[in-house]
């Protein structure tokens, strides 16, 4: 019999805290071998969601199956296939790194040697350090030393670069697509859009207990529009400005923003009317769209909007909201 592609099958589901609905029937599927994103606002629901699916929780209502198993009635037999990077990790911070490891090696089945496992988070140079020391972006890849100690198919990452300055985030991007490339399922949750961009092959976005969209990044974004920004040239105003087939025109002040599906023809009537006037179009920026813009469309209000890093933070309203 064929193996089933999906690892993870949610259906429906929904989970309640007393009165409170918190996922309001979510479904979504992760494929073997891909890197999943599961994004959303802040309280959207994105970590209930995982504790089911990581077996902590049995769903109140709706279907789970994880590995083809269901998480919470068989949650010792998925969590020795299965691993988790939890967002705060408790450390005893007078252990070394070589001692927290060799500590979870004891209450591990199938562990990997020490030395191995942190080679390949780049911590073999801290072994004898106390964790206490570490920098933050360094606990965070104890963390992720901890969670790929049993060789896991199937591997949760819950922010895993919060904190981590952009050289860390970047090499710990690194250290995921090599765990993907050979071969290891990952489901990620993360505030970092770029984060997502960079890394996921599908992406989920949540907002208020639903799935408001999923697919490819590429699929999310296929319907949303590029943008081409200038400022306003010298002795021209609004009204001169050319109209371009299914593009949406914004001038504000002396800020000219088009929203175009496609830029090279939108591009090539605005070089043709620029040189027509003998005006230049100096500032000339494209900004393709990315799935900020696909965030703020679908959250649909200002409760939770990326800052300037594309980082989601409650009652923060940022330039890209602005536009
Ligand atoms: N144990 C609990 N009891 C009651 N309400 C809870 C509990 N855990 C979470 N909630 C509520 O359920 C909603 C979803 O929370 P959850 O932590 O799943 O969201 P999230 O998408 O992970 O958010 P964030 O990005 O802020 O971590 C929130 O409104 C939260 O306040």
């Amino acid at each position: 019999m064929k193996e089933n592609p999906d690892v993870i099958e949610v259906l429906e589901l929904r989970q309640s805290y007393g009165d409170y609905e918190a996922v309001r029937g979510a479904s979504f599927t992760v494929r073997r071998g891909e890197l999943f994103a599961l994004l959303g606002t802040n309280g959207a629901g994105k970590t209930t969601t995982l504790e089911v699916v990581e077996g902590y929780r049995p769903p109140t209502s709706g279907s789970v199956r994880v590995l083809g198993m269901d998480p919470y009635a068989d949650g010792p037999a998925l969590r020795r296939r299965t691993g988790v990077m939890l967002q705060e990790g408790g450390f005893f911070a007078e252990l070394t790194v070589r001692e927290t490891v060799d500590a979870w090696r004891r209450f591990t089945g199938r562990a990997r040697a020490t030395a191995d496992v942190l080679g390949q988070v780049r911590l073999d140079a801290k072994a004898g350090t106390r964790v206490g020391q570490l920098s933050g972006g360094e606990r965070r890849r104890l963390d992720l030393a901890l969670a790929v100690l049993n060789d896991p198919e199937l591997l949760f990452l819950d922010e895993p670069t919060t904190g981590m300055d952009p050289e860390a985030r970047r090499n710990t991007w690194q250290l995921v697509r090599d765990l993907r490339a050979a071969g290891t399922t990952v489901v990620l949750t993360t505030h970092y859009l770029e984060e997502a961009q960079q890394l996921a092959d599908r992406v989920a976005i949540m907002d208020a207990g639903r799935i408001t969209a999923t697919g490819t990044v590429a699929e999310v974004l296929s319907g949303q529009r590029s943008r081409i920004t200038f400022p306003l040239p010298f002795a021209t105003t609004a009204s001169d400005l050319p109209r371009l087939p299914g593009a949406e025109l914004a001038v504000r002040g002396d800020a000219v923003s088009y929203a175009v599906a496609r830029t090279a023809p939108a591009l090539a009537v605005l070089h043709e009317w620029a040189g027509a006037r003998g005006v230049e179009l100096d500032g000339i920026e494209v900004r393709h769209a990315s799935l900020e813009d696909v965030f703020l469309a679908l959250a649909g209000d200002q409760r939770t909007a990326p800052d300037d890093q594309g980082t989601f933070r409650p009652d923060h309203h940022s330039k890209a909201a602005a536009r």
